[in-house]
């Protein structure tokens, strides 16, 4: 023992990380030919896959998870799903397989040039070590750095013939009782303003992001709606469910338009942000930020986020604490609440059935522990539909990148066995990493895949509308069996022709103990 392996291997350990996520190359079998007993290694059959695995898991079990990829091709196929893990503020150590530092000088085959900018843009901090006996040093410091707010990924690039140099021991020892405590929280004097300013204006409204889709800030949250009787909307782009979706003071979700923002908060004198940042819209739509006479507040522990919002003020620190300090210093209101209808009747006719019906039946059949990983672009805004109403329920790509949520659910449910997951892919989100099926059935991940498929990109035959693009081509998937697919990669599946059939092997799914898929037609949209 006293290599650099082992020392890397320790300082896992000392953060309770056992799990590597990967594919392999020449350069990673140093580092791979002796993976310790107490380590298991899940295999993806591309980096897209390792890291959706990766990130999903970090989410679910809140720490730090750990990639290995090979070299520069594979950290290139890993940088789509990077931009989701990066925008969610995703704790996940991207490690990869450099060449031998002789043979790097030469830029000989499988030579990363020039390692830590090619991941720059995507990650916290991107480095490749001096020395080898640095490297276990780096990885520590990634580790403590991916997990401080706000989180996000690091890179470490490795070379190969690092891996069986010595270690040092006296700097392994230091190391490996290594701790971080504590994340910023918000000055006392700023909270104390924020509660007087709600306290005191006319038509207050909350708006949530993914970051206080934690226990304290639904507890925050709650609390504070409580009080004031707030209206609450969920932040636009939402990647994670924030507040629970029955409660009487839900508005729904908030569109991702700067005018159609603008509409919906015409009327409210202060609109409080916690956990979001401001905004991320995504539709090419004008107006203004905010309508006259309305101000805003947001509460994020990202600097970047509180510094680049185009409006208002911010303030910098945990917004669940932040959430839960605000709600006891505003005074109890009491006029009452209606509740809005968030699933107005959908349309029982079918197949092909609409995405309406397909969330209900998907409702009707999980229960309040289920988790929904939804990456299926018909029903980013009426996801509301489902009721949620615990932290954690719902997942989705948090820069938009598609192909982080069918690797995603397996990783969140590999974390967190005792909450069933159900992944709503999209017929075309599914392409992009559908080999991470193969993962699921290898490890028996019982994820409970649905598939709508219409055949077609719907979300961007929306957008053609919106942008005046008619004739835009690329936009129909004809000819593909998704039930071959899943099949072939080892997952059972499925195609249902009835939403009782459908509901019949959703909770047959639910209650096997492996992956299973199931393909419901979806009904075109028509443009
Ligand atoms: C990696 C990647 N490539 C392309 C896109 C562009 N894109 C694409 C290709 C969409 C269509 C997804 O089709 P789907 O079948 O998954 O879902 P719907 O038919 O319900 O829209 S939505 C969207 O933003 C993307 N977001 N991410
Ligand atoms: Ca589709």
């Amino acid at each position: 023992s006293g290599s650099v392996r082992d020392a890397f291997y320790d300082v896992l350990r000392t953060h309770g990380i056992t799990t590597i996520f990967g594919n392999p190359g020449s350069n990673e079998l140093p580092l791979l030919k002796r993976v310790p007993d107490d380590f298991r290694y899940v295999l993806a059959l591309h980096e897209g896959v390792a890291v959706g695995l990766a990130d999903g898991f970090a989410q679910a079990s809140g720490v730090p998870s750990v990639v290995n990829l090979h070299a520069a091709a594979g950290t290139g196929n890993a940088m789509g799903n990077l931009t989701n893990t990066q925008s969610g503020h995703v704790p996940v150590v991207v490690t990869s397989g450099q060449q031998s530092r002789r043979y790097a000088a030469l830029n000989a085959l499988l030579t990363n040039v020039d390692a830590p900018q090619l991941a720059r843009p995507l990650v916290k901090w991107s480095t490749e070590p001096l020395r080898a006996q640095d490297v276990p040093l780096a990885v520590s410091k990634g580790i403590l750095l991916a997990a401080a707010a706000p989180a996000g990924p690091v890179y470490v690039s490795i070379p190969l013939d690092d891996w069986d140099r010595d270690a040092d021991p006296a700097a392994l020892r230091l190391l490996t009782g290594r701790a971080v405590h504590g994340a910023p929280v918000a000055a006392e004097g700023p909270l104390r303003a924020l509660a007087e300013r709600l306290g005191t204006a006319a038509n207050p409204v909350l708006v949530l992001g993914p970051d206080v889709d934690n226990e304290a800030g639904w507890t925050g949250a709650v609390r504070l709606a409580d009080r004031l009787r707030l209206p609450v909307w969920v932040a636009p782009s939402p990647s994670r469910c924030p507040f629970p979706t029955r409660h009487p003071s839900f508005q729904g979700l908030l569109p991702a338009g700067v005018g159609t923002v603008a509409d919906r908060l015409a009327g409210h004198d202060l609109v409080a942000v916690f956990g979001a940042a401001v905004f991320r819209y995504h539709e090419a739509v004008g107006g203004d930020f905010l309508p006259a006479g309305t101000d805003l507040c947001c509460v994020t522990a990202d600097p970047d986020e509180a510094a680049r919002a185009p409006m208002g003020t911010a303030v910098v620190g945990d917004p669940s604490d932040a959430l839960t300090r605000v709600a006891q210093h505003v005074p109890q209101r009491t006029q009452q609440r209606t509740p809005v209808d968030h699933a107005p009747p959908a349309d029982a006719g079918g197949p092909p059935f609409t995405a309406e019906a397909i969330l209900d039946a998907v409702d009707e059949a999980k229960d309040d522990d289920t988790v929904v990983v939804l990456e299926w672009t018909s029903a980013d805004m009426i996801w509301d539909r489902l009721d949620l109403t615990r932290p954690g329920s719902l997942y989705f790509p948090a820069s938009g990148g598609l192909g982080w949520g069918l690797p995603a659910a397996v990783g969140v449910q590999l974390a967190d066995p005792a909450r069933r997951v159900i992944a709503l892919i999209g017929d075309g989100a599914l392409q992009y990493t559908v080999s991470g099926l193969w993962t699921a059935a290898q490890h028996r991940v019982p994820v409970v895949f649905v598939v709508p498929r219409n055949e077609e990109y719907a979300a961007l035959k929306q957008f053609t509308e919106l942008m005046d693009a008619p004739d835009t081509p690329g936009l129909d998937l004809p000819g593909m069996d998704v039930v071959g697919l899943a099949t072939s990669y080892g997952v059972p599946a499925v195609r249902v022709d009835s939403l009782s059939s459908f509901g019949t092997e959703l909770r047959r799914a639910l209650a096997d103990d492996g992956p299973r898929l199931i393909e419901v037609p979806e009904r075109r949209i028509r443009v």
